[in-house]
């Protein structure tokens, strides 16, 4: 109805009624929907859509989970076997199985320890939507695979793990046994050693030049797209303990601003033992092409980083994945 025909009807004294009949009268407020375009249940009084939505796209979730982790594992089998075949079809001719058909070990049984401790400061819980809180579980059950899969180990703790974080640990990644991971503890307390400790922060003054064993490495556990600049920087002087940043500049061309997810930053600093050297690790995690998919905020909302903004669903889908064995 175009707006003067809505005036028009309004104001005609033929079309007044009696208010105490508008609730019977007034037309039924257009449902909400969801994404599929369903409608949902009437908004509970007191609540707003956007909550609304948010907890019945929890509900349908909760729902539907145990079919789609069946489908999951029946495509995963397929895929498998079909790799399988591929591989089969190389030894049959007698040729040399390619690289990318290879897979990685999920444990590394030659495994070194490098001597370092790394410390995932998780005290910003009240810093990050539930979306970032999701993200960050996924890049932590991601820094606890690297930590078990590369040439090297460190001593990683969790610290400040309270609140979101570690509902979202006890309640959707549960299976994932992370009370029990090898080399990877979480701890409520989230007090920060301030001896012969680094915070690495992108924000730091100084470069970090080597890795030495009997240090530990604070790396902010936190994911918010540089909304809080300097936060860990601050902390860090605050409490005294001393600031590095990674060599990022030096040895990748990178555009825009240097900030990697926790996660990376854990990987890299794994990486860094296999040579002692910088700039292989750097080109062996962030190579060019994966740069904008590592580097928090150049390229925001990228799956797989961890800092992606996609359904809430998908990132338990992609963080389950993640987590093997403990
Ligand atoms: C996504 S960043 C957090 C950004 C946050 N606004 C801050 O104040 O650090 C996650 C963490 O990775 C580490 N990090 C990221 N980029 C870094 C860099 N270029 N040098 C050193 N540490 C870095 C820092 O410990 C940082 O807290």
């Amino acid at each position: 109805m175009s707006l003067l025909k809505t005036i028009k009807t309004r104001t005609n004294p033929k079309n007044l009624i009696d208010l105490s009949m508008s609730e019977e009268l007034s037309p039924p407020e257009t449902p909400i929907r969801n994404f599929s375009g369903s409608p949902l249940p009437p908004v509970p009084e007191g609540m707003s859509k956007k909550q609304w939505k948010k907890i019945c796209k929890r509900k349908r979730f909760e729902e539907t989970k145990e079919k789609y982790y069946e489908v999951r594992r029946e495509k995963k089998l397929k895929a498998r076997l079909a790799r399988r075949a591929k591989i089969q079809e190389f030894l049959d001719r007698g040729e040399e199985v390619p690289e990318e058909l290879k897979r990685k070990p999920r444990k590394n049984l030659n495994q070194q320890d490098s001597g370092i401790k790394i410390l995932i400061d998780c005290s910003f819980d009240d810093l990050m939507n539930d979306r970032e809180i999701v993200s960050l579980s996924t890049q932590l059950t991601r820094a606890y695979s690297w930590n078990k899969r590369e040439n090297y180990f460190a001593d990683v703790k969790v610290t400040g793990f309270d609140k979101r974080l570690k509902v979202r640990f006890e309640k959707d990644l549960e299976n994932s046994n992370f009370g029990e991971w090898k080399n990877f503890e979480f701890v409520e307390n989230a007090t920060l050693p301030t001896e012969n400790a680094i915070y690495l922060t992108a924000d730091a003054d100084d470069t970090i030049e080597k890795l030495e064993p009997g240090v530990t490495y604070i790396v902010g556990g936190i994911v918010d797209k540089n909304r809080h600049k300097s936060l860990c920087y601050n902390k860090a002087k605050e409490l005294g303990i001393r600031t590095r940043k990674l060599p990022i500049s030096q040895f990748v061309n990178v555009h825009g601003r240097h900030v990697l997810t926790t996660a990376h930053v854990v990987q890299l600093m794994l990486k860094y033992f296999d040579h002692r050297d910088w700039k292989e690790a750097f080109e062996s995690v962030l190579p060019q092409r994966k740069l904008e998919e590592t580097t928090e905020g150049v390229l925001q909302g990228n799956p797989g980083d961890g800092s992606d903004q996609s359904g809430e669903e998908d990132k338990e889908q992609d963080s389950e994945e993640d987590i093997d064995d403990a």
